[in-house]
C-alpha cells in the first residue's frame, strides 16, 4: 500500500525532479542527472534496516513464552528515527517496514526533522497481566538498546496501538538503569511518557486534536471544497462518525465537538452507538476510562449491526482504529463526503481509487494524524533542552505586558492630561495568569497543521491532482526527502 502511494506520487512529480536539480547539477548531462535522480528515488523507496527479536519471558504461572518483537528504520535522511511501538498479534516484519516508511513521509510532509521508524511486539496485551506486560516491554526495550537500535539520538519510540504513557515509562526506565545511566539526555529516549517523567502537556490529545484541525483547515478552503458535490465549507454543524474510540478516536471526537461539529456515531470492535442529535462525548470518554470498554454504555442507543456504522450517512468519517478497514469490497458503501484518516493506512489503494472517482475527499494519514509526532517532536526538544516550554518565558512575558500597560497609561496621561487606567481584558488577564506549556503546544500544533494543509492544497493545484490530497502529501514529502539527500551527497565514504 505504502509503495503504491509512493510510486503514484513519483509519477506525478515526473520531470519536476529534473527541473529541481538542473540548476544545481548543471555540469552533469541529462543521463547523469537521471542516474542520480533514480538512485535517490530508490534510496527513499527502500527500508534499509529491520530487526526481528525473539526472547523468552517467564509468565506469572511459571511457564516461559518466546516473544517476537520488531523495529524498522526507513529513511535515515534525518536522525533520530521516530515512530510508535504497537502491541498486536497482527504485527510482523513487513508491517513494521511499511509503517516505518509511512512515518518518514509523515515527518517530511509535516516538516518534522526525523527519519521514519516503527516497532511492535506480537502479543495481545489483553491476555497478559500488568507484571507480564512490564517484563515483556523491558526485555524488548533492552534488546533494542543494547543493539543501539533505539536511543535519544538514534531512534525515539512513542505510543501507538495498545501502548500508552505507562509502556513508554517502562522503556525509558530500562534505558535510564542500563546504558543510559551516563547519558544526560536519557529522558529523550521516548516521547508520550507520563508528565511527571518529563512528558509534555498535550501529547495524549495531540493526534486527535490534529485530525480535527486538519479537517477544519481543508474544509475552510472554499475554492478547494467546491470540487466536492454537496459539501459546504466550514466545520460548524458537520456530522461525524468515528471508528475506534482509543487514544486517537476519543480525542478526535472531543476536538471535532470543540470546533462545532456533531459526533453522531462511534464504532468500537465490539459495539457501536448512534444518535443523529449528537452523542455525549465527554460522558462516553468517562465511561470508557472507568470500564476499559465502551460496551455497556447506557447513554445512547446501540447501532446494529455494529460493524456497519461506518457505512451510515455523515459528513465526515474518521477511521481511527486499524489499517485496511475500507477496501475494494466495501468502498462503494461509504456515504461520507469526507474521510479524515486518524488511523495509519485505513484505506487500501484500490478503495482509494474508487473513493476518488466518487469525489469523496480523503484527508490522508500522513497529514491528518501527524499531530502526534508533531507534539512528540516538541517533547523530544523539551527532553534535550532539560526545561519545560514556557518556564523561562512566562514570568518575563507577564512583566513585559504589565510594563506595556503602564507605559500606555503614562502616554495617555501625557497626551490627554488626565489618568486613564487601561487594564488587560479579563480573558487576556486569565491567559497571562494561567499560561501553561499546554497552551504553547496547542497553538504551535494548530499553526503547523494550518500551514501544512495550505501546502497540500497548493501542491494539489501545482501538480493538477484535483482532490487527491494523498498524492499531494506524498509529493511534498518525497520532494523534501529528495532535496535533503541530494544536498547531503550520495558518497558517504
Ligand atoms: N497514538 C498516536 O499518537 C497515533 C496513532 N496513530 C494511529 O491511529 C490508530 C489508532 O491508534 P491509537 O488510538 O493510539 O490506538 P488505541 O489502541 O488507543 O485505540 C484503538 C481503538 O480502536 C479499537 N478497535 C480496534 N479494532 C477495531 C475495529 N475493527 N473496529 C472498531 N474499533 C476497533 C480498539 O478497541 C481501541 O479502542 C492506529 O492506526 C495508529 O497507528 C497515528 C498517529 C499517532
Ligand atoms: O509520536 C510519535 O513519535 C509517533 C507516532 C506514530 O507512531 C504515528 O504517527 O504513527
Amino acid at each position: 500500500m505504502v509503495g503504491y502511494n509512493f510510486h503514484r506520487a513519483v509519477g506525478a512529480i515526473g520531470e519536476n525532479f529534473e527541473d529541481e536539480t538542473r540548476k544545481k547539477w548543471f555540469r552533469l548531462d541529462h543521463k547523469e542527472r537521471c542516474r542520480r535522480i533514480s538512485t535517490i528515488v530508490k534510496m527513499i523507496d527502500t527500508c534499509p534496516a529491520v530487526v526481528h527479536l525473539q526472547f523468552p519471558v517467564k509468565m506469572d504461572d511459571g511457564n516461559y513464552e518466546i516473544i517476537q518483537g520488531y523495529r524498522a528504520h526507513h529513511c535515515g535522511h534525518r536522525v533520530p528515527y521516530k515512530g510508535g511501538i504497537r502491541f498486536s498479534t497482527h504485527i510482523n516484519q513487513n508491517e513494521v517496514m511499511a509503517l516505518a516508511a509511512l512515518m518518514s513521509y509523515k515527518c517530511a510532509c509535516c516538516d518534522i526533522p526525523f527519519g521514519g521508524a516503527k516497532g511492535g511486539v506480537s502479543i495481545d496485551p489483553k491476555a497478559y497481566s500488568e507484571r507480564e506486560l512490564e517484563k515483556i516491554t523491558r526485555r524488548y526495550s533492552y534488546e533494542l538498546i543494547k543493539k543501539h537500535v533505539i536511543g535519544p539520538a538514534i531512534d525515539v519510540p512513542a505510543p501507538d496501538v495498545n501502548t500508552d504513557p505507562r509502556v513508554m515509562a517502562w522503556v525509558m526506565d530500562t534505558y535510564l538503569r542500563t546504558t543510559g545511566v551516563n547519558d544526560i539526555d536519557n529522558v529523550a529516549i521516548v516521547t508520550g511518557k507520563p508528565i511527571i517523567l518529563g512528558g509534555i502537556l498535550g501529547r495524549e490529545d495531540a493526534t486527535g486534536q490534529g485530525v480535527a484541525y486538519a479537517a477544519q483547515t481543508i474544509l475552510e478552503d472554499e475554492a478547494f471544497i467546491q470540487q466536492i458535490d454537496g459539501l459546504k465549507p466550514g466545520m460548524t454543524g458537520k456530522t461525524v462518525i468515528i471508528q475506534g474510540f482509543g487514544n486517537v478516536g476519543a480525542s478526535s471526537a472531543k476536538y471535532f465537538c470543540q470546533l462545532g461539529a456533531k459526533i453522531i456515531g462511534v464504532q468500537e470492535y465490539n459495539v457501536s452507538y448512534y444518535d443523529p442529535n449528537g452523542l455525549k462525548v465527554d460522558e462516553m470518554i468517562e465511561y470508557q476510562t472507568e470500564h476499559k470498554t465502551l460496551k455497556g454504555y447506557q447513554g445512547a442507543k446501540e447501532f446494529q449491526p455494529f460493524h456497519d456504522l461506518i457505512f451510515e450517512n455523515c459528513d465526515i468519517l474518521v477511521p481511527a482504529a486499524v489499517e485496511k478497514i475500507i477496501k475494494k469490497s466495501n468502498a462503494d458503501r461509504i456515504k461520507a463526503k469526507v474521510i479524515a484518516e486518524g488511523a495509519n493506512g485505513p484505506i487500501t489503494p484500490a478503495a482509494d481509487v474508487l473513493l476518488l472517482s466518487k469525489k469523496i475527499l480523503i484527508i490522508p494519514d500522513i497529514y491528518a494524524n501527524a499531530g502526534g509526532v508533531t507534539v512528540s517532536f516538541f517533547e523530544w526538544l523539551k527532553g534535550i533542552n532539560h526545561v519545560s516550554w514556557g518556564r523561562l518565558q512566562f514570568g518575563y512575558e507577564k512583566e513585559n505586558t504589565k510594563m506595556l500597560f503602564e507605559s500606555m497609561n503614562e502616554s495617555l496621561k501625557d497626551a490627554l492630561g488626565k489618568a486613564i487606567d487601561m487594564q488587560p481584558s479579563s480573558s487576556f488577564a486569565r491567559r497571562l495568569k494561567e499560561a501553561s506549556e499546554r497552551d504553547i503546544v496547542s497553538s504551535s500544533l494548530n499553526e503547523s497543521v494550518r500551514e501544512i494543509g495550505n501546502e497540500l492544497i497548493a501542491a494539489a493545484k501545482k501538480y493538477r491532482l484535483g482532490t487527491d490530497l494523498r498524492t499531494a502529501a506524498f509529493v511534498n514529502a518525497i520532494m523534501k526527502i529528495f532535496k535533503t539527500i541530494d544536498e547531503s551527497g550520495l558518497n558517504y565514504f
